[in-house]
């Protein structure tokens, strides 16, 4: 019998253990038409995807999208309101927490503070009626693994926020769930920590072929651990992707400017060759016309989305070498410049966000540029 805990279910006993959290056929979560409400709120609208296992999918959105009530509607911790949730290829939809096989891992760790935390990632397996010596024993196991071993013996309180997190880790995985749940797992660490332990858990993760579920309102922490990320705007998907996909070809004006900073652009889609579309932007200049993926979109007025490392600054005030602008605001950030410039676009000004790796001769505030865009780094957003 497996044990199942999460701190606010309890413990319970389950079903006869099926296999742990690897790969298979079937996807390891599913989600049809879920909706989720609060009275007469609905928090989360027609919810549907499905989460292969074997993968690392990141809820990512702005706080209050939806994407906590989503994964505690997966841990079984709150009841939808109507739709279907499948784990494993079962309706789950009506089990509790205890009887769903998976397992949370939350911002607090929830460890016991009087227990060892041998103690503390062996509870759950005694506790499911497993011997205390084999108990201790994966116990053991699953600390070195999260490289904690030879501090098997410490009281929670005598380890870092990156350890103790890691023994939320291990007890987590110590019960082979076949999903393992993140609650927003770095936000209790200070900056450098929350790297080491985001890159630590994707190496667990793939290494042990892990379903994790990961939430986080971080679009970097997203883009550095996940397979896919759904990303999440008013309780509903606002795109779903892989990180590359999510930031080379945003959905929407909103997906580019939440996954990495863009600047929105007004231009012209001018005619099109295969998947090439031609796109100018600023009618009255010199700037070359830019071949960039047309998306299927009409001619006509459409929106860039420019990284800001996309753009390319030059002293100049040559209309024929780019769009003329003026710089506003200049950062020195040690590995590059920050700048912000501002263009006549469509009729009113627009500022530029930029960043360019040219620290040793960097612009000043109030010089004359003008202003390119490398073609990478720019793609037409959907209205
Ligand atoms: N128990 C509840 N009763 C009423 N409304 C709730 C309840 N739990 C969540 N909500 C509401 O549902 C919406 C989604 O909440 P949720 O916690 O899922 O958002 P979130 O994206 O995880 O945000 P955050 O990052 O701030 O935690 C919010 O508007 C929230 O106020």
């Amino acid at each position: 019998m497996t044990p199942i805990r999460t701190p606010s279910s309890g413990t319970t006993t389950l079903e006869p253990a099926p296999a742990p959290a690897v790969a298979s056929a079937r996807p390891a979560v599913e989600f049809r038409s879920v909706v989720k409400r609060y009275g007469a709120f609905t928090a989360v609208h027609e919810l549907t995807f499905s989460i292969e296992a074997g993968t690392l999918v990141t809820l990512l959105g702005p706080s209050g999208c939806g994407k906590t009530t989503t994964l505690r509607m997966i841990a079984g911790l709150e009841q939808a309101s109507s739709g279907t949730i499948l784990i494993g290829g079962e309706n789950v939809t009506a089990r509790s927490a205890a009887e769903r096989d998976v397992s949370m891992v939350f911002q607090s760790y929830a460890l016991f503070p009087h227990m060892t935390i041998l103690d503390n990632v062996a509870y759950g397996l005694t506790v499911g009626g497993m011997a205390k010596r084999a108990a201790l024993e994966a116990a053991r196991d699953k600390l070195a693994l999260v490289g904690l071993a030879g501090l098997e013996g410490r009281l929670p309180s005598e380890l870092s926020g990156g350890q103790q997190q890691r023994v939320a880790v291990a007890r987590a995985i110590v019960l082979e769930p076949r999903v393992l749940l993140f609650d927003e797992p770095l936000s209790n660490l200070d900056a450098k920590m929350r790297r080491q332990v985001r890159e630590d858990i994707r190496q667990l993760q793939q290494s042990l072929k892990l379903t994790v579920v990961y939430v986080t309102h971080d679009q970097e922490e997203a883009l550095a651990v996940s397979d896919r990320i759904i990303v999440m705007a008013g309780g509903r998907i606002a795109q779903d992707g892989t990180p590359r996909d999510l930031y080379q070809r945003p959905a929407s004006r909103f997906i580019a400017d939440f996954i990495g900073d863009a600047n929105i652009v007004p231009a012209l889609l001018e005619g099109r060759d295969g998947a090439l579309g031609r796109v100018r932007v600023g009618m009255a200049t010199g700037m070359a016309a830019l071949a960039l993926p047309h998306r299927d979109l009409a001619d006509g007025p459409v929106d860039l989305a420019v990284r800001p490392n996309a753009i390319r600054l030059a002293l100049s005030q040559d209309p024929s070498d780019g769009l003329p602008g003026r710089v506003q605001f200049a950062a020195y950030l040690g590995d590059h410049m920050e700048y912000e410039v501002a263009v006549a676009l469509g009729g009113r000004e627009v500022m530029l966000f930029a960043r360019t790796p040219d620290v040793d001769a960097p612009l000043s505030v109030g010089d004359a540029v003008s202003v390119g865009f490398a073609p990478r780094g720019v793609t037409i957003v959907p209205p």
